[in-house]
């Protein structure tokens, strides 16, 4: 049940009850067990664009985090048997056992055509009640995404690291607002070790592991509530120590810098959107999952309070901010998903683009 009344029957996946949620598409054709594990789907319903969910099963090696987050799930087509060498169990059951409450056999073409043009919005999924108007008015009685602060509720209850392969090289401070595994898993690649701070973080709390650099992760939730990890972006940003940010982590540095954000219509979600990197005139093909957006001028030099920053990144689908770069304070972001797994892995680039800003700052 949307909350503008239109309804959808379909059957019970995974488990059986009531969720509600923002009703959000993801084009993703692969990875669906990475968008499930993903924190940054809290509190939102994804319907599935692929027709066919669930064949390749699930496993004990991709999961994002250590649950599945989303609120509910929807998909057309569910596998009947998973196959794949690496599968240990099935979708359906994983999805019952997490107690996430899904539907299948839903017309997912229709119900996206009908989010992108009217926009995301508030959902319901029942087994329980089946009466459309109770149903309707408990729907519109759930809280919206827009002001919803939910870093608290994803964050890690204490600080873990993650450390570098190989030979160590550099140390970052990353502040967890529903980091995603694969996001220390590249840096750690790179000699870098991560330490994993909870969101409440302050900035002493950080200096503590003297670390090199540090990160903004991606997360759930309205970036115009993040006023907290905001104020300690601007510390960082005032000690010129360098910082990255993806995604709700490019939302909070860019509001740091000065900019506002807003709410998109329907979002991007996905792993085929077109972006353009400034910087070298090279298109990638990235993996997206963000409902706002930066609002910032594209094609000039702004003046922030860290000196100037430009738009680096642009969607090339509807010209949304995807990346910005401070000029004179070592600080850069990308609103898509460089980590992304099951990829592409086209914007892998900006994890060196990191390391080589560290080891620039630390040779001076
Ligand atoms: N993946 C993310 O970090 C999402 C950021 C933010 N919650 C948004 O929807 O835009």
């Amino acid at each position: 049940m949307l909350e503008d009344g239109r309804t959808f029957h379909g059957n019970s996946y995974g488990a059986e009850g009531e969720t509600f949620g923002e009703a959000v598409f993801t084009t993703g054709m692969t990875g669906y067990q990475e968008t499930l594990t993903d924190p940054s789907y809290h509190r939102q319903v994804v319907v599935q664009t692929a027709p066919q969910i669930g064949n390749t099963g699930v496993n004990a090696e991709d999961d994002e985090s250590d649950r599945i987050w989303v609120a509910g799930y929807v998909v057309r087509d569910p596998a009947r048997r998973p196959s794949n060498w690496r599968s240990t169990g099935d979708l359906g059951e994983r999805l019952e056992a997490e107690g996430v409450v899904g539907i299948s056999g839903v017309d997912t073409r229709a119900l996206t055509r009908h989010l992108r043009s009217l926009g995301a919005m508030r959902v319901g999924i029942s087994t329980v009640d089946l009466d459309p108007a109770s149903l309707l008015a408990r729907v519109k009685a759930q809280p919206e995404m827009t002001g919803a602060d939910l870093s608290a509720e994803v964050t890690t209850a204490s600080r873990y690291t993650v450390e570098a392969v190989g030979e160590h090289r550099y140390t970052v401070a990353a502040l967890d607002l529903g980091i995603k595994r694969n996001v220390s898993r590249r840096l750690a690649e790179r000699g870098v070790t991560t330490h994993i701070f909870p969101a409440s973080s302050t900035i002493d709390d950080l200096l503590a592991v003297s670390p090199d650099a540090v990160f903004l992760s991606p997360g759930p939730g309205d970036p115009a509530t993040a006023d907290v990890p905001v104020a300690l972006a601007r510390e960082v940003l005032s000690r010129r120590t360098p910082l990255f940010g993806i995604c709700f982590g490019s939302q909070i540095l860019g509001r740091a810098l000065g900019f506002g954000t807003y709410k998109l219509g329907y979002g991007h979600r996905g792993i085929n959107q077109p972006v353009f990197d400034k910087t070298t005139g090279k298109v990638e093909v990235t993996s997206h999952n963000h409902g706002f957006a930066v609002d910032a001028p594209l094609n000039t030099v702004i003046d922030t309070d860290f000196g100037g920053v430009e738009v680096s990144h642009v969607c090339l689908n509807d010209n949304v901010v995807e990346g910005l770069r401070a000029l004179e304070v070592p600080a850069f972001t990308v609103q898509y998903h460089p980590e992304a797994a099951a990829g592409p892995h086209d914007a892998d680039y900006l994890f060196d683009r990191f390391v080589e800003l560290v080891e620039k700052v630390e040779a001076r």
